[in-house]
């Protein structure tokens, strides 16, 4: 059993996520905001990979104040439970996703992390350990479902979705693509790590819509799931 797992991010129309210095970008205008605070609301969990926490310090709260009141009409929290992918267990304790807002929180850590770190993250999030160097997601996965995830939104960054993608843990990826150019070779893209190698490890998409949203394109593509030989 796992979640149904969505990826949304934004993109540079160059394929950039944030700048060579891992620096955020507002990639996104007011009505794609808009759009990923709904679906932010309506997901059960919404997770992001250390690097991402570093970098941007994101609360991953849902901002509308009627999405909110929705959420509560629901007997939900206002913000969907708050995971962070973080092996070492290096997220700081003022995190602005450990700080802001009510509602769970779960650091996935793995059993080489520092034992101080896993009992100071304690005080602020339920930790899970899985995995031995890195967090393993398919079990991470599991213990999500297992806390009654349903839906879960991953917002990023590269590595964390190449992990996800690797691992075949992602249904839908919902793709931002902004008026802008990044550019960089060394700049994050959507999904970074060390890359598939062979034409038949490539996960297949299925363009599932496209749509013009302020001055850009929103491609949904659902993930197929038969296993593709090489071409
Ligand atoms: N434009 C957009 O929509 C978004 C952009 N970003 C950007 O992405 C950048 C951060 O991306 P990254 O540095 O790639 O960090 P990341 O957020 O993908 O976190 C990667 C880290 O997760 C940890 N991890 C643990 N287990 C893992 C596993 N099994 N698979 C993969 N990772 C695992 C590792 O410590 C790894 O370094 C930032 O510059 C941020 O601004 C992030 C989210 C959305
Ligand atoms: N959808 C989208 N469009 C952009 O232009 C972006 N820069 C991002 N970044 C993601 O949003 C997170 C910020 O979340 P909070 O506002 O702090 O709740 C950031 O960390 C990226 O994950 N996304």
């Amino acid at each position: 059993m796992r979640p149904y797992i969505f990826v949304n991010l934004a993109m540079s129309a160059d394929g950039k996520i944030s700048t060579r210095e891992r620096r955020q970008v507002k990639i996104s205008g007011a009505d794609d905001f808009k759009r990923v605070d709904e679906i932010k609301a309506g997901a059960d969990a919404i997770m992001v990979g250390i690097g991402t926490v570093l970098g941007d310090d994101p609360s991953l709260t849902v901002k509308s104040p009627d999405l909110k009141a929705a959420r509560r009409a629901r007997g939900e929290d206002e913000h969907p439970l708050r995971v962070v992918v973080d092996s070492m267990a290096r997220t700081p304790l003022d995190a602005d996703i450990l700080c802001k807002g009510e509602g769970r929180r779960i650091v996935a850590v793995s059993a080489a992390a520092q034992a101080g770190r896993v009992e100071a993250l304690r005080e602020k999030a339920e930790v899970v350990v899985v995995g031995e160097q890195n967090t393993d997601l398919t079990l991470l996965m599991h213990e999500l479902a297992a806390r009654g995830v349903g839906r879960l939104m991953v917002e990023g960054g590269g590595t964390l979705i190449w992990g996800l993608f690797r691992a075949g843990l992602v249904d839908e990826l919902i793709t931002y693509v902004g008026s802008i150019v990044i550019g960089g070779a060394g700049a994050p893209t959507p999904a970074d790590g060390e890359g598939f190698a062979r034409e038949d490890e490539f996960p297949r998409l299925e363009l599932a819509g496209v749509e013009r949203v302020d001055d850009g394109v929103l491609l949904r593509w659902v993930v197929k799931k038969e296993v593709h030989s090489a071409l």
